[in-house]
């Protein structure tokens, strides 16, 4: 049965959806936005006070990389969060009547599932063609974002195989054409990793700094400080090139190129001691501590927006 201290498998995850959505008494709806590569629907979850006029929104997906199960942890557990204390916390009491947030808490779905069922270590998607043996595509390097130019591997049996074209993977495909037919609401990007604490924001496919940088970075600090204030986790934050590795064919830099402005990426706990195994134990206080992030991210982007 689901659980949110637990690694919920996809049928969980399913059945989970379904009840928060009936029972969200109108806070919450859900869409299909396309299917993977096997067939499994991915669900965006929508949050936010029924309105007739367009609101704002903010994008978050989770668990694009399959074995990075605590990411779509969080965006269950964001999930939980947003609907219980609506109306009662006042930060997300106001985020909610002021901006809508679009959940999507399994981006690799066929992935995450084979990580629960076979390999626990599977970061790709699953998609296969003639021609090679080799399974899968990185999705996070399969967005049209200096595609395939560095960082990213033209190998299919890489893990950093960045597919034969952008957007060739459909997932990421129904990801991107989800967020151009939204681009006009969508204010902010956060794309949910493991691990390594580290708050990135554009670019990785080039050292040149974002126009935006300075403000980016302000935000990323502000976010890390409030999520340091809990349990003293400390992230590092900074654009991904420089502070984690360049590379292309990222969401984040895809998002950001394409106008959303606040772009981030998330990689959650920890620094290696249990790496992608992050034990359920730590799920709770990895979930709250970034909660205060994310929340701590928004109230500085509604003070500007
Ligand atoms: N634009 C990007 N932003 C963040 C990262 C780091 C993640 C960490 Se798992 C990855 O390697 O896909 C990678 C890229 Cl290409
Ligand atoms: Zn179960
Ligand atoms: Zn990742
Ligand atoms: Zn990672």
């Amino acid at each position: 049965a689901h659980s949110y201290t637990k690694y919920n498998t996809w049928t969980d995850i399913v059945a989970w959806m379904s009840s928060m959505t009936s029972s969200s008494s109108g806070l919450m709806t859900k869409q299909v936005i396309g299917n993977t590569y096997e067939g499994r629907a991915m669900t965006v979850l929508k949050i936010g006070k029924a309105s007739s006029s367009t609101k704002p929104a903010i994008f978050m997906d989770c668990g694009i990389h399959a074995r990075e199960w605590i990411s779509p942890a969080f965006c269950q557990w964001f999930v939980k969060e947003a609907l219980s204390t609506y109306g009662t916390d006042s930060q997300m009491t106001s985020l909610l009547d002021q901006m809508d947030v679009y959940v999507l808490p399994v981006f690799n779905i066929d992935g995450y599932d084979f990580t629960h069922k076979s390999n626990r270590m599977w970061r790709k998607t699953r998609s296969r063609r003639s021609g090679s043996s080799c399974i899968g595509a990185d999705p996070n390097r399969n967005f049209d974002a200096g595609w395939c130019s560095m960082g990213a591997s033209s190998n299919p049996c890489s893990d950093t195989f960045c597919g034969y074209t952008p957007e060739s993977e459909i997932e990421v495909k129904n990801v991107a054409d989800f967020i151009r037919r939204n681009k006009s609401t969508i204010k902010a990007y956060l794309t949910i990793h493991s691990y390594s604490q580290l708050l990135l924001f554009p670019y990785s496919y080039t050292y040149d700094l974002a126009a935006d940088h300075n403000e980016l970075m302000k935000v990323a600090e502000g976010a890390s400080s409030a999520l340091r204030s809990l349990y003293g986790t400390r992230y590092t934050s900074g654009p991904g090139a420089t502070t984690i590795y360049p590379a292309a064919g990222g969401s984040d830099d895809w998002a950001y190129d394409l106008g959303v402005k606040y772009s981030y990426t998330f990689e959650l706990r920890d620094t290696g001691r249990y790496g992608f195994l992050l034990p359920e134990s730590q799920i709770k206080p990895t979930c709250e501590e970034t909660m205060l992030a994310v929340k701590g991210a928004v109230k500085f982007w509604r003070r500007i927006s």
